[in-house]
């Protein structure tokens, strides 16, 4: 088996992995969070959300943690921007790429941004186009392309219908996303192949939660069709508030620590991101959700 050589990885901490914490985390907490992830070796990080502070209240502070940020150059600020006026608040920002994100479910369209696919492709629309126009790079986030908490079992074919509709309006990569994590790997496969269909390798990245802890075994799985993108999130923080009992993504640490394993480049310290883990573990009061953290932090330790 062929495996990529190296791997791009997007820590989604502080904007999936914060947005569902049910205790205020400061902005400076935040804004320490992808200081520390920039220079554990992270090159892509997504920031904040520009959504509905009475839908995610924890993303109200978008402004403050994106003008605390210090850039360092040849890293890329993310942030999720469903409609013109989440654009619209974005732009002063000065985001590297903003994030669209539709579903491959009806009825989770619904529940999390409260209109269906083929009305989330309208707002998308002038937003991607806006975007692309004033230079900014844009990735269509694709929710529940395996199962869905409301319609259990996603057919591949509405992974692929999505992936037209997003191809459709430009934009540039997508995420194949089990939101709520239960996707084995064969059915991943076969979403990814779905999305394939419309993006090439290059454009399609894995986004896999580890409700039922098999999220590792999805991203080899996602590996040996040559995806070389992937998205995860520090010390596994999070869940989507419209997903219940969804659980955070697979830990940054425990995919640098299969993929350095297995020979494949991250450009990522593992003990400078197992440091980041812990930080932002000691300010919401728990252990990371990580194995690899766990282990390393306790060896530290002695
Ligand atoms: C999308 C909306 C806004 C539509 O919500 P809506 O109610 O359909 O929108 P609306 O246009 O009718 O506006 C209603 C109110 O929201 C305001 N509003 C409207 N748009 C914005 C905006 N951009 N920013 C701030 N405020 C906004 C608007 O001004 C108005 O305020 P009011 O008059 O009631 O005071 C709403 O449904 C929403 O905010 N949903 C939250 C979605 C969300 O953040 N979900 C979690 C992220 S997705 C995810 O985690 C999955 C992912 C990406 O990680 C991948 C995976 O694992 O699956």
């Amino acid at each position: 088996m062929k495996y990529p050589d190296h791997v791009r990885i997007i820590d989604v901490g502080p904007r999936d992995g914060l947005q569902n914490e049910k205790q205020p985390v400061p902005a400076e907490i935040k804004v320490e969070l992808v200081h520390q992830l920039q220079a554990a070796g992270l090159r892509e990080i997504e920031v904040t959300s520009y959504v509905s502070p009475k839908w995610v209240p924890q993303m109200a502070d978008n402004h403050d943690v994106m003008a605390g940020i210090t850039r360092q150059p040849g890293v890329r600020y993310s942030v999720l921007t469903p409609n013109l006026k989440g654009w619209e608040a974005a732009v002063p920002d000065k985001p590297d790429e903003i994030v669209v994100f539709g579903a491959a479910s009806e009825a989770f369209s619904q529940k999390n941004i409260n209109c269906s696919i083929a009305e989330s492709i309208e707002r998308f629309a002038p937003v991607v186009e806006a975007a692309l126009a004033a230079g900014v790079a844009v990735r269509g986030a694709m929710s529940c392309t395996v199962g869905c908490p409301y319609e259990g079992e996603v057919a591949p074919g509405r992974v692929a219908y999505l992936a037209a509709l997003m191809k459709g309006i430009g934009v540039e990569r997508v995420d194949v996303a089990d939101t709520i994590g239960v996707g084995t790997p064969l059915k991943v496969q076969r979403a990814i192949e779905a999305a394939l269909q419309h993006y090439d390798i290059d454009h399609v990245s894995g986004h896999f939660h580890d409700t039922y802890g098999q999220a590792l075994s999805n991203t080899l799985a996602a590996l040996e069709l040559g995806v070389w993108n992937f998205q995860s999130s520090v010390a596994g923080l999070g869940g989507c508030p419209y997903a219940k009992g969804a659980t955070g993504n697979v830990a940054t640490e425990d995919l640098v620590y299969l993929l350095h394993g297995m020979g494949i480049a991250t450009g990522i310290d593992l003990d400078a991101l197992v440091d980041a883990g812990a930080f932002i573990s000691g300010h919401l009061g728990r252990k990371p959700q990580s194995r690899v953290a766990v282990a390393l932090l306790n060896k530290r330790a002695g």
